[in-house]
């Protein structure tokens, strides 16, 4: 260890990395994961998907182009903790309105730089991702083992991050009335709707179906969120009930939701997918999006054989589930993020495909 290292993330397997602290300070047990973006780590630390996660950038330099007022993916960023190469604690840019560290000291988010982040994402890629401490170096290893054998990571992430009320965001000219439920909801799905003329009222994550109803909505859409699916059982069970009374999309975890309430089954992958250059095929068109992901689980190909649902994309870095449908409800939803925020815009698309769907019209009420 160097001297004059002060802080240090240590693996649940024992590895140590040692780096300077930036952001907030304090002892964090999280879930560690690697982000490949070359950009956005202002999107990804308000991304409250990364909740309880330490997320470790592959590109080696954070930080330079500052904090931008109306890039902010939530109001409260909740990631776990952001660990860098370089951090630059001197933004050069006009938009920029605070530094990272500022914000993150703010929002309680601990970060280390200065860490060997190549050989790291190369442990999570190799062993997949794992739990850690994040801690001052001086923490002795084996009392840092002891307290992340003791503590769970925890599974109420989704209420933690939800809005406990619900909350409208108008369109300038609205043409349809969109229901979101909030598991974690990033701005920029509320943005790419108000663009295309859907007026949003977000509601909590554990919202039942009788509510969404009487909001009259002419689509419903369920939000990305953090931890693992299954964790929210009211959640799948309101969309269980309004599954082919009126058109649904989800995106991420909403994605997940959807497939466990027709009956399929998710599973964690070995160190997920975070990044801006994900290669995903459609299979309806057969054009190849390069996409903005960020998860840990996916839907399950063969449970999907006993549903209704039909794959419409896949991974075509592992074949893993990108995209189901099942067009007699007008459900449809995907494991990446159609809004990117951080990331390229090759699958905006799908929002219009929500707007088709309410175009056609009629909710189906049961
Ligand atoms: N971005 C998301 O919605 C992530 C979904 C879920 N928490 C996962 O990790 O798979």
């Amino acid at each position: 260890m160097a001297i004059n290292f002060n802080r240090k993330i240590l693996l649940e397997d024992g590895q140590e990395y040692y780096g300077y602290g930036f952001g907030a300070a304090g002892d964090k047990v999280l879930e560690i994961v690697f982000n490949t973006s070359m950009v956005g780590y202002q999107e990804i630390l308000s991304d409250p998907s990364y909740t309880d996660q330490a997320v470790v950038m592959t590109y080696p330099l954070i930080g330079n182009y500052g904090m931008a007022e109306e890039d902010y993916e939530s109001a409260h960023p909740s990631i776990g903790a952001l660990i860098v190469r370089e951090y630059n604690d001197e933004p050069s840019n006009f938009r920029s309105a605070a530094t990272l560290g500022d914000v993150m000291k703010k929002c309680g988010i601990v970060g280390v730089w200065g860490v060997d982040t190549r050989k790291l994402n190369r442990s999570i890629r190799d062993f997949g991702s794992r739990r850690a401490l994040v801690t001052d170096a001086a923490t002795p290893r084996e009392k840092g083992l002891q307290l992340l054998k003791e503590s769970s990571l925890p599974t109420d992430a989704v209420s933690r991050v939800s809005r406990k009320t619900p909350e409208e965001f108008p369109a300038e000219q609205a043409r349809f009335h969109v229901a979101a439920i909030d598991c974690g909801m990033k701005q920029n799905i509320v943005r790419s709707l108000n663009k295309r003329g859907c007026s949003v009222t977000i509601v909590p994550w554990d919202t039942t179906a009788e509510t969404i109803r009487s909001l009259q909505p002419d689509g419903v859409f369920i939000s990305n969120g953090p931890g693992d699916p299954t964790d929210v059982p009211q959640t799948i069970e309101t969309i269980r009930q309004l599954l082919g009374t009126v058109p649904i999309f989800g995106i991420c975890l909403g994605h997940q939701i959807i497939s466990l309430a027709y009956g399929a089954r998710t599973y964690k992958l070995k160190f997920g997918h975070r990044g801006g250059n994900h290669p995903v095929k459609n299979l309806e068109t057969g054009k190849i999006e390069i996409t903005s992901q960020n998860h840990s689980y996916a839907v399950d190909t063969d449970s999907l054989a006993h549903t209704p649902l039909q794959v419409t994309h896949v991974n075509l870095l592992d074949q893993t589930v990108e995209g189901v449908k099942c067009e007699k409800d007008r459900v449809f939803s995907v494991q990446y993020h159609p809004e990117s925020a951080p990331g390229p815009q090759d699958s905006a698309y799908l929002f219009d495909r929500f707007i088709h769907m309410m175009e056609e019209g009629g909710t189906n009420h049961a």
